[in-house]
């Protein structure tokens, strides 16, 4: 953001511009959201204070009573002096006893400026606010890069007004929660100030090439079930049902074959016994990997976290498969990342992640990004704000899961969707964002209009699966 502001005026768009429609945003959400009452604005000593000075007087000019509150005042000749100089209304101390008779608070303390920790008064006193509190921006004390309170603490806000696009702590947990409804305002900023500066953090959602982050392979006249891609998902015996889910999630997601490969003859015959599309082998991985058209690998749905597991996996990589490391074949890597190396897709939750990467602390980003380049591996670090990583240091952030999803299974059925795709042709990246978001859709459309934390079972997001890509596609 820092850069497109940079960019911005250079490209000779006025600040003061700038900070005026983003004031005016931020007073109409207001207006639009909530009834005429006595409003206190909070105000920083930066543009975002400055924000909240234009929302002020534009509030107060629609018949508001409105006071402002300033933490310090604005440096002098900047932007934010200017708007806070037009500013006839009340200016009251920054305390409790205004901030108890105010009807709705605006926070125009710190955005995107915020430098270290909010002071312990100033935390006290946004914690006593019992008011509605919209936050400029972001609450104040929230790393917008992160989605983490910088020194532990941000507001929880009824309402975030954010400019131009969303940040990243919007979207990343606690952040997301602590915002409350987000509105995205554009303040006359142009998309063209972003060429240069080429984002790398993406919200996930589909969309046509070149608009949305993915878009799903398409099946023709021409296709034929090889030339859709071949899954070999290799079962262990000890939890035969995590790879069945696997497996009915990948036929779903559109493989061309689904071949789960079973330790014995028992375990076949439990396969066998199931779904009868699903072809069921034998032989030892190794002999399968000779077949070429064999070109996407699942390990680790069911799969013991022991070395013969990563035998395998290291077998698929050197033969040139993309190969997605789940549940076992991740802990089989616990302390080794190295192991993991050259896979297509990792999707660790995180405790898998801490256990081969280490814990992922605060930046939760940086932490999917470093394990990305380490392993070259696309790394899905799995949560209700699932973050997916590619090696050149895209990430994408997604937003659309329900916590219904937090099930056994549920991941075994992601894995599946992951390597459906990768099947299929799509790259890593792609996949693994299309596999969340479509994980994610499936689960809403099971739970069918109820709560989004009602409960489900994994075996209920298959059927779905096939209705969340056909919405994705011109019928
Ligand atoms: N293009 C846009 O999106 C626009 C955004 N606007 C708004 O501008 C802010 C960012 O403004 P900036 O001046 O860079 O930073 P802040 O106002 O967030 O704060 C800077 C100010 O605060 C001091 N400071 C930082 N942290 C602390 C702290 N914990 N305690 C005390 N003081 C702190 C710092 O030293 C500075 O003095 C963005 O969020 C939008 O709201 C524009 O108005 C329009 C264009
Ligand atoms: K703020």
């Amino acid at each position: 953001m820092a850069e497109a502001d940079r960019a911005a005026a250079a490209a000779g768009h006025s600040g003061l511009a700038l900070m005026r429609a983003a004031g005016r945003a931020v007073a109409q959400a207001v207006r639009r959201r909530f009834r005429p009452c006595r409003v206190l604005v909070l105000a920083g000593p930066g543009n975002n204070g400055g924000d909240g000075y234009v929302a002020a007087r534009l509030l107060e000019q629609a018949g508001w009573p409105v006071a402002v509150a300033p933490l310090a005042p604005p440096r002098p000749g900047s932007d934010a002096a200017a708007v806070a100089a037009e500013w006839r209304g009340p200016v009251v101390p920054l305390g409790t006893a205004e901030t108890g008779r105010a009807g709705l608070v605006i926070d125009a303390l710190f955005g995107a400026g915020l430098a270290r920790p909010l002071a312990p008064e100033l935390a006290a006193l946004l914690r006593g606010v019992a008011a509605p509190l919209v936050a400029v921006d972001v609450p104040s004390g929230l790393d917008g890069a992160t989605g983490q309170p910088l020194g532990g603490f941000a507001p929880r806000a009824a309402l975030t007004v954010t400019f131009f696009r969303r940040k990243p702590g919007h979207l990343l947990l606690p952040g997301r929660e602590l915002c409350g409804p987000v509105e995205l305002a554009q303040i006359g900023l142009p998309g063209s100030v972003l060429d240069g500066i080429r984002p790398r953090a993406f919200h996930n959602a589909p969309g046509p090439a070149g608009e949305g982050l993915w878009a799903l392979p398409r099946r023709g006249a021409e296709s034929h079930k090889f030339s859709l891609g071949h899954v070999t998902l290799v079962a262990g015996a000890e939890m035969p049902g995590a790879a069945r889910l696997a497996a009915g999630a990948a036929r779903r997601a559109g493989a061309g074959l689904v071949t789960v490969a079973a330790p014995d003859a028992a375990t076949a015959a439990l396969f066998r016994a199931g779904e009868p599309g699903l072809l069921v082998s034998e032989a030892p991985p190794a002999a399968l990997l000779e077949d070429g058209r064999r070109n996407a690998w699942l390990l680790g749905p069911g799969l013991p976290a022991g070395p013969e597991t990563l035998a395998v996996l290291r077998q698929a990589v050197e033969a040139g498969r993309a190969v997605v490391a789940d549940g076992g074949a991740l802990t089989a890597a616990a302390g080794r990342p190295a192991a993991l190396r050259g896979a297509a897709v990792l999707t660790p939750h995180a405790g898998e992640f801490a256990r081969v990467f280490g814990a992922p602390g605060p930046d939760r980003l940086a932490a999917a990004r470093a394990a990305a380049a380490l392993t070259g591996a696309v790394t899905v670090l799995k949560g209700a704000d699932s973050i997916v990583a590619a090696p050149d240091g895209r990430v994408a952030i997604n937003d659309h899961a329900p916590p219904a999803l937090a099930t056994a299974g549920s991941g075994d059925v992601l894995a599946g969707l992951v390597a459906g795709l990768l099947a299929q042709g799509m790259a890593p990246f792609e996949a693994a964002c299309a596999a969340v978001w479509l994980h994610g859709d499936a689960a809403f459309r099971a739970l069918g209009g109820a709560s989004p934390q009602a409960p489900l079972v994994a075996e209920e997001l298959l059927p779905e699966i096939r209705v969340s890509i056909a919405s994705l596609l011109p019928f």
